[in-house]
């Protein structure tokens, strides 16, 4: 059977594809707390973004020290080398292409391509063909993939899912207790089998679990050793396999979770993955935490799929789904 997953590439590129200002506005629920309140976890990364943003307006005339000032912010914010450079060369041509004179329209400018960059919101990919939805979920240690498979199983069941986590990351005794311990506290059920059991195994468990009890989601906490790529590879087609098995469209989402605070190094590594497995999307995790909220532009440019979530914060309520323009409204937003 055709694998989805592999020999695919990443999607397109967003720089080729993704015309300015082509954004999706973020779906809006009527319950949700004002914008400021909302992304205030952006502190840092957001002072930064609010800096630039008034240099540039400020700026009478556009010289090589605003290029070199936009650089530096650019960079310090994470945004990455080659995303930075690419963006001030667009910047640069459409100064000159439309004529721009003042800061402002620099400003504007700026805050269109790196919307742009991010592309579209993207929401979770459902099954339109089975009852049983499957979220595969990879990531390195530590990166904060089993909080966010937490969280994610929260946010769903809050939405009226049914959901059912399998602990596949089999390779740690402390993996599988910890998502255990996750599931008990999202009131979740958590289908695991014995340290260095075969995920294959817990996976086919899983899959009879769900469909027996009537789930609709089924998350699978999968390893995320980046170190031993072959190994990861060899045992994502298996388990693959055994999901086609059950639930011939899945699985339905190949998400991997980054630190952000890890930055440029992560990043390398993740798109050697999305390059080879063809990720579905992104978690970006520790967004709290970092000044470097500008890799979220790095991400998107890089391995060219969409970021789905961010954390926001440790608590099971602090995940996000990504709203690229209000994203980029809230760094300019003035505090
Ligand atoms: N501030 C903040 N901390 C987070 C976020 N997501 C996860 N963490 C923390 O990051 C640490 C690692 O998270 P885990 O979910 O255990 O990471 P993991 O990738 O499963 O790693 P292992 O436990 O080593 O397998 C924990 O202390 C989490 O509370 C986030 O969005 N913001």
């Amino acid at each position: 059977m055709l694998n989805r997953f592999f020999g695919q590439k990443p999607q397109e590129d967003p720089k080729q594809n993704q015309p300015k200002g082509d954004t999706a506005p973020a779906p809006t629920t009527g319950q949700q707390p004002p914008a400021e309140q909302r992304f205030s976890f952006l502190g840092r990364t957001r002072q930064i973004f609010n800096r630039l943003g008034n240099t540039v307006q400020e700026t009478d005339t556009i010289t090589d020290s605003l290029w070199d000032e936009l650089e530096e912010s650019l960079l310090g914010a994470d945004v990455g080398p080659s995303t930075t450079l690419w963006l001030i060369e667009r910047l640069r041509q459409r100064v000159s292409d439309e004529n721009m004179r003042t800061g402002g329209q620099v400003q504007q400018a700026l805050r269109e391509e790196l919307s742009a960059l991010l592309g579209k919101s993207s929401s979770l990919r459902f099954s339109k063909q089975s009852p049983l939805t499957v979220i595969l979920v990879i990531g390195v240690n530590g990166s904060g993939k089993t909080t966010s498979i937490a969280k994610m199983a929260y946010r769903l069941k809050r939405e009226g899912h049914s959901v059912m986590l399998a602990a596949a990351d089999t390779f740690r005794a402390a993996a599988i207790d910890q998502l255990q311990e996750w599931g008990n506290r999202v009131e979740v059920p958590v289908i695991s089998q014995k340290p260095n059991s075969d995920p294959g195994a817990v996976v086919f468990d899983a899959l009879q679990a769900a469909q027996s009890r009537g789930s609709d989601v089924l998350i699978v906490d999968t390893a995320g050793r980046l170190h031993t790529k072959f190994n990861l590879m060899e045992e994502l087609k298996k388990i693959n396999k055994i999901i086609q098995r059950f639930v011939p469209d899945g699985p339905h989402e190949l998400l991997m979770v980054i630190d952000a605070t890890t930055g440029q190094n992560a990043l390398l590594q993740a798109r050697k993955f999305a390059e080879d497995i063809g990720l579905t999307g992104v978690i970006i995790t520790k967004m709290d935490s970092t000044a470097k909220g500008g890799f979220a532009f790095a991400v998107a440019d890089d391995l060219g799929v969409p970021i789905k979530f961010i954390g926001t914060g440790e608590k099971v309520e602090n995940l996000m789904p990504f709203e690229p323009q209000n994203f980029v409204a809230a760094l300019f937003a003035q505090q």
